[in-house]
C-alpha cells in the first residue's frame, strides 16, 4: 500500500491511498479523511461514502465539502472508487456500465464476474483494511449518491448489524425498474430477473430484518428524478411495511455535487449521532 496524496484539511488530513485488492484483482485508490481526533491518536468511527456513475474517489473529496464536518464530529470518511480498474479489467464504452459503474454488487456473469465484486470489496476487504491501518473503533455507517445511494441502501439492508446508520442523496431506489439498473443488472447478474430483487432496495425493504432508519435527500430539479430515481417507490415500499424513512424533497436542486455539498453537513451530523449512540 502506498499513500499517493495528503493535504492538511480543517485540522485533519485528506489522504488518498493505493492498495492491492485481492477481492477485485486489481489496484484500487481510496480517499481517507482523518479528522483531528484521529491524528491525535483517538479511535474514530468510519463513514463510508459510495459515489455515483463515472466517479472516482476524487469527485467526493474535492467537491462535497465533507472535511469540515468530519473534522467537527471526529469521523473518518472512506471513499472507494466506483469499480475495479485497469487494462486487464472488463469495460464497456458507455458511461453507465463497466469501469466507473460497478453498482456495489458481485457480478455473476462473464466477462464481469472475474473482477466486479464491489459488494465484497466494500463490505469486507476495504473495511478490514481500513480497520487494520487507521485508528478506527470498528463502528461504521454508510452513505452515497445516485448509484452509490443504491449501494448504501442495499449494502445496509443486505448486511444487518454492520452499519449504525445509512443515508443517501438522489439514490437509485428500484434498479430493477429503471434503465440504469436494468442495463447493469442484466450485464452483471444475467437476464434472469429472479436474481435482481436481492440487490434492489425497494424489494429488500419488504423483508428487512433490521429496520434501520433511512435518510434520503432528493432534488426536485434533478434531471434523472422521473426516469432513473423514482423516490416515490421507496416511500411506498417503506409505508407498506412501516420501515422508517425520512425522504426530503428539495426544490431547485439538481443531481450535482452542489446539491450534495448543501446537505453534507446534515448527513454527517445524522451519522455522528447514530455512531455515538452505538458507543
Ligand atoms: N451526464 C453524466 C451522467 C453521470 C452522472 O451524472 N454522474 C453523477 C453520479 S450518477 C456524478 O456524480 N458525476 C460526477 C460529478 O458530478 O462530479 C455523465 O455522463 O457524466
Amino acid at each position: 500500500m502506498e499513500r499517493v496524496e495528503q493535504h492538511a484539511s480543517f485540522g485533519g488530513r485528506q489522504e488518498v491511498w493505493r492498495h492491492e485488492s485481492r477481492t477485485l484483482g486489481c489496484t484500487m485508490k481510496v480517499g481517507i479523511y482523518l479528522p483531528p481526533a484521529a491524528l491525535r491518536g483517538e479511535r474514530c468511527p468510519v463513514v463510508y461514502w459510495l459515489s455515483g456513475l463515472t466517479c472516482t474517489e476524487q469527485n467526493f473529496i474535492t467537491k462535497a465539502g465533507a472535511q469540515q464536518h468530519a473534522a467537527q464530529h471526529g469521523l473518518i470518511v472512506v471513499v472507494p472508487d466506483t469499480s475495479p480498474r485497469g487494462d486487464g479489467v472488463a469495460d464497456d464504452p458507455s458511461y453507465d456500465l463497466g469501469q466507473g459503474a460497478g453498482f456495489y454488487l458481485n457480478a455473476t456473469q462473464a466477462p464481469w464476474a472475474a473482477h466486479f465484486r464491489m459488494e465484497d470489496y466494500v463490505v469486507h476487504e476495504l473495511s478490514a483494511w481500513v480497520e487494520q491501518h487507521f485508528p478506527t473503533n470498528a463502528r461504521r455507517s454508510i452513505f452515497g449518491h445516485s448509484m452509490g445511494g443504491h449501494g448504501a441502501l442495499t449494502l445496509a439492508l443486505r448486511h444487518p448489524g454492520r452499519y449504525a446508520s445509512v443515508s443517501a442523496f438522489s439514490p437509485i431506489v428500484a434498479p430493477s425498474q429503471v434503465p440504469w439498473g436494468r442495463k447493469a443488472f442484466a450485464a452483471y447478474l444475467g437476464e434472469d430477473q429472479g436474481a435482481w430483487a436481492a440487490h434492489d432496495a425497494v424489494s429488500l425493504i419488504a423483508t428487512a430484518s433490521e429496520r434501520l432508519p433511512l435518510l434520503v435527500d432528493q432534488g426536485e430539479a434533478d434531471e434523472f428524478l422521473a426516469t432513473q430515481l423514482k423516490p416515490e417507490l421507496l416511500q411506498a415500499a417503506c409505508d407498506a411495511v412501516g420501515h422508517p424513512l425520512t425522504l426530503r424533497m428539495h426544490p431547485g436542486h439538481d443531481h450535482s455535487y452542489y446539491f450534495i455539498a448543501s446537505f453534507i453537513g446534515e448527513h454527517l451530523a445524522f451519522h455522528a449521532d447514530a455512531l455515538k449512540a452505538r458507543a
